[in-house]
């Protein structure tokens, strides 16, 4: 099959989060893909991508390669300023392209930083949707691009590649809000609260599940306690001391349980949406000095990448739109209020350092305006 055809999102009536679910697998596999936009490009994750990718790379395109970073981990390589808030900053890459071990290091700050000069060009039009398929790969977000070589589509059979919307990648997080759909519903009685069920909830990206853990019948009460709890595989699960996330879970299911009803909200957005392998980079940025925000930037992601939407799907799928919000960050509070969730109160939900996880905490309250202390 030839590359047009692979185009899901016009074919067969198929939904444009398809062809989005697919380019994530090939990026996962290093495999370039076709981004297509007025002025299409080839691209593939810099941490992914291996000698067989750059050289199809090279074979399909033709004109300017290019390295797209974030800014932030744009300025760390090229050691000067570069303009915030651009979607994107371009690096020049010499052809051919054969040097994936350096594109990796370009692209992860916790590597040996050994790095040549790189030159800043200008970034093409489609590097915010480029820079958007690596976040949703939760891979580093750093890709090699080039424009797609004139009479790409008739290239012989082996070489055909998958093509998504630009648009479609900047698009997704809101159709993924839009796909959730309850799958299952059943009693799981806790240590902390016996009367307790769970509500799974699927969206279409990959079996991911989002859960819903219902204390009592909250949906009866005029504005029920909720907790709206990220994903912490080293918190909530092996009862890491480096956050407060475990007590916090814990906390709330027993709070809900003392006062009869509420619901936990567990969303798969690990590492404030990062993905847990990044979160792992960034403690050992901050191993290295940095705090959580900074880390997240050091690696080129923003400090608090979480789609909130979800939460207020789930919510609205509920039936709780009105409700008292277990929190300390404002943030929370904005974002759902955002989504058309009414919080009527912001419930303080904090527990004490523990010798660890103090740096941690200062810099939510500090840096992240969360009322603490
Ligand atoms: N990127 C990153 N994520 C972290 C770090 N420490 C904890 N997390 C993640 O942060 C998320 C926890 O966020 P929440 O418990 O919702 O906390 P919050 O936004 O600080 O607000 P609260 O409601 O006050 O707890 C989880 O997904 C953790 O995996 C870190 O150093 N870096
Ligand atoms: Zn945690």
């Amino acid at each position: 099959m030839k590359i047009a055809l692979t185009s899901a999102g016009t074919t067969l009536g198929t939904p444009r989060t398809r062809a989005v679910h697919r380019a994530i697998a090939e990026a996962r596999r290093g495999v370039p893909v076709v981004l297509a936009a007025r002025r299409p490009l080839i691209i593939a994750p810099a941490e992914t991508v291996g000698a067989e990718g750059l050289r199809l790379i090279d074979v399909l395109s033709s004109g300017q390669a290019v390295l797209l970073l974030a800014p932030s981990r744009a300025a760390a390589v090229l050691r000067h300023e570069v303009e915030a808030n651009a979607p994107a900053i371009a690096l020049k890459l010499a052809r051919p392209l054969i040097d994936a071990e350096t594109l990796k290091r370009a692209a992860d700050p916790t590597m040996e930083q050994i790095l040549p000069e790189f030159e800043m060009v200008d970034a093409p039009a489609a590097a915010e949707a480029a820079l958007a398929l690596g976040k949703l790969a939760r891979l580093l977000p750093a890709m090699v691009a080039a424009p797609v070589r004139h009479g790409w589509a008739s290239l012989p059979a082996g070489h055909d590649l998958l093509s998504v919307p630009a648009e479609d990648l900047l698009a997704y997080p809101a159709e993924l809000a839009a796909s959730l759909t309850k799958v299952a519903e059943v009693a799981v009685p806790l240590d902390d609260a016996k009367d307790a069920r769970l509500i799974a909830f699927r969206a279409l990206d990959q079996g991911i599940e989002h859960m819903a853990i219902l204390v009592g019948d909250p949906a009866a009460q005029t504005a029920p306690l909720v907790r709206v709890h990220s994903e912490c595989f080293t918190g909530d699960l092996l009862g890491s001391l480096r956050c407060d996330c475990g007590p916090q879970l814990r906390g709330a299911i027993a709070r809900m349980a003392a006062e009869g009803a509420g619901a936990v909200l567990y969303l798969a957005q690990e590492g404030r949406g990062i993905g847990l392998i990044n979160k792992l980079r960034a403690y050992t940025m901050q191993d290295r000095g940095l705090d959580t925000l900074d880390a997240n930037r050091a690696l080129g992601w923003q400090a608090d990448e979480r789609n909130f939407s979800i939460a207020a799907a789930m919510l609205r799928a509920l039936g709780m739109t009105r409700i008292r919000l277990l929190t300390n960050n404002p943030e929370k509070v904005a974002s759902l209020e955002a989504c058309g969730i009414e919080v009527v109160e912001r419930v303080p939900h904090e527990f004490a350092p523990n010798g660890v996880n103090d740096a941690y905490l200062a810099t939510k309250a500090a840096r992240f305006g969360h009322y603490l202390g």
